[in-house]
């Protein structure tokens, strides 16, 4: 399946050119040989004479006969037998196996609908407008910049069918006031005095104060991008919503990294660095690639009753980490609160799902907006409530 992972659509470049050059190279044996079997044609008219029936009548000469037609129809078979489409066809059928299918047509055609839908953008419109292609672009590049900037000041934030996920993605409703928007704040962090961040403090910006999202700038450079992303790749699967439950609300390839890998665990460290949370108990960290329309609708990070047991305690916090910025779409947005979080490479935002109390934080439902256009890619560390009893207060009030 390709539709739900850009990375592994653009290996079809790759497959497509080398098909193209063996067909052309094919084409060039087919040539070759269709002139070798003209050369045996000749061969045989120019050195075979007519044979007439007085001639097999003869039992000497019909020996002849009968010895000449054998090499002859050998020759031609054995010519023959060595066509090239022989070895062409054995090969399209091995590389059949890797093209995509109508199942792929399908996934790509839901995502374009999803995208169509999520920020308005009919093909009908365009037609209706203009018939030509440029009319298309033209009406792209004004929702670029309508999708990827702030929150339009037409657009009330109060009217309910603007609070909708679809909206969000749209950042039509960024629901925070400028009174609470000026209470929040950036401050370079070490940690608490942290020895691995007293000489590189971390710079750290509030998204949100009620609940807290915080973003991390530059908390990740492009060189260990690369590397994430390089160890991912091969490993990337079609995401799951719950153990082996592949679903349409989440569509994506993602893997959980070793943290035997150097990289990898420099990047766990940094994590625990920054939030001052224990990693003992967290997952491996997952990477995610997104395709065309890929989008993880609105949910929560939290695992059931029966997962929760059996992994250290629920998933108290979620760290993600933006490896690629997106062109258009492909926000993360938290629909209940009013957040629309933009995807900026590099950085990493800090939520938690888990009130101080233990119980479920409905605030922190959150989605991932359909990809339009680019490639985007996150990694997540799903941090868990046993082993921070002594890093995050607790309270016995459900409310905190
Ligand atoms: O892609 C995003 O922005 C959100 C992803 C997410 O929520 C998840 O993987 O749990
Ligand atoms: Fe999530």
């Amino acid at each position: 399946e390709y539709y739900s992972s850009t990375e592994q659509m653009i290996d079809l470049i790759a497959l497509d050119k080398e098909l193209q050059i063996k067909f052309e190279l094919y084409i060039y044996k087919e040539l070759e040989h269709v002139q070798a079997l003209f050369r045996v044609l000749r061969h045989v008219k120019n050195t075979i004479p007519a044979i007439s029936e007085t001639f097999i009548s003869n039992p000497l000469t019909a020996y002849k006969f009968i010895e000449m037609l054998i090499n002859k129809w050998n020759l031609i078979e054995e010519h023959i037998s060595q066509s090239p489409s022989l070895e062409f066809i054995e090969y399209l059928d091995m590389a059949h196996e890797m093209l995509p299918d109508e199942e792929d047509l399908f996934g790509v055609a839901l995502g374009l609908f999803r995208v169509q839908e999520i920020y308005n953008l009919y093909p009908e419109d365009v037609i209706r407008n203009q018939h030509n292609e440029a009319a298309w672009f033209q009406q792209l590049e004004y929702r670029i910049h309508q999708i990827t900037h702030e929150a339009d000041p037409k657009v009330d934030p109060r009217e309910p069918s603007n609070q909708s996920y679809q909206a969000m993605c749209r950042w039509e409703a960024n629901r925070l006031s400028p009174q609470r928007q000026k209470m929040l704040f950036c401050r370079y962090s070490n940690g608490g005095g942290n020895p691995h961040l007293i000489y590189s403090p971390m710079k750290e910006e509030d998204e949100w104060d009620n609940p807290r999202i915080i973003r991390y700038h530059n908390f990740i450079t492009d060189k260990e991008i690369d590397h994430l992303k390089k160890v991912a790749k091969s490993k990337l699967q079609r995401s799951e919503t719950s153990p082996n439950i592949i679903s349409n609300i989440r569509v994506s390839k993602s893997a959980f990294l070793s943290e035997e890998d150097q990289g990898v665990y420099d990047v766990t460290r940094r994590i625990e660095d920054v939030t001052g949370l224990d990693m003992e108990t967290a997952e491996p960290l997952q990477v995610a690639n997104y395709g065309i329309g890929g989008h993880y609708s609105p949910h929560l990070d939290l695992l059931s009753k029966e997962e929760e047991e059996i992994r250290h305690g629920n998933r108290m916090a979620t760290f993600q980490i933006y490896m690629s910025d997106v062109e258009l779409g492909g926000a993360t947005v938290f629909p209940t609160i009013g957040a629309t979080l933009k995807i900026q490479k590099g950085s990493a935002v800090l939520w938690y799902n888990l009130l101080y109390s233990g119980e479920h934080d409905v605030r922190s439902l959150h989605a991932g907006c359909p990809v339009y256009l680019g490639n985007k890619w996150i990694a997540t560390k799903w941090i868990h409530g046993y082993g921070q009893e002594f890093r995050r207060r607790c309270s016995l009030s459900e409310l905190d």
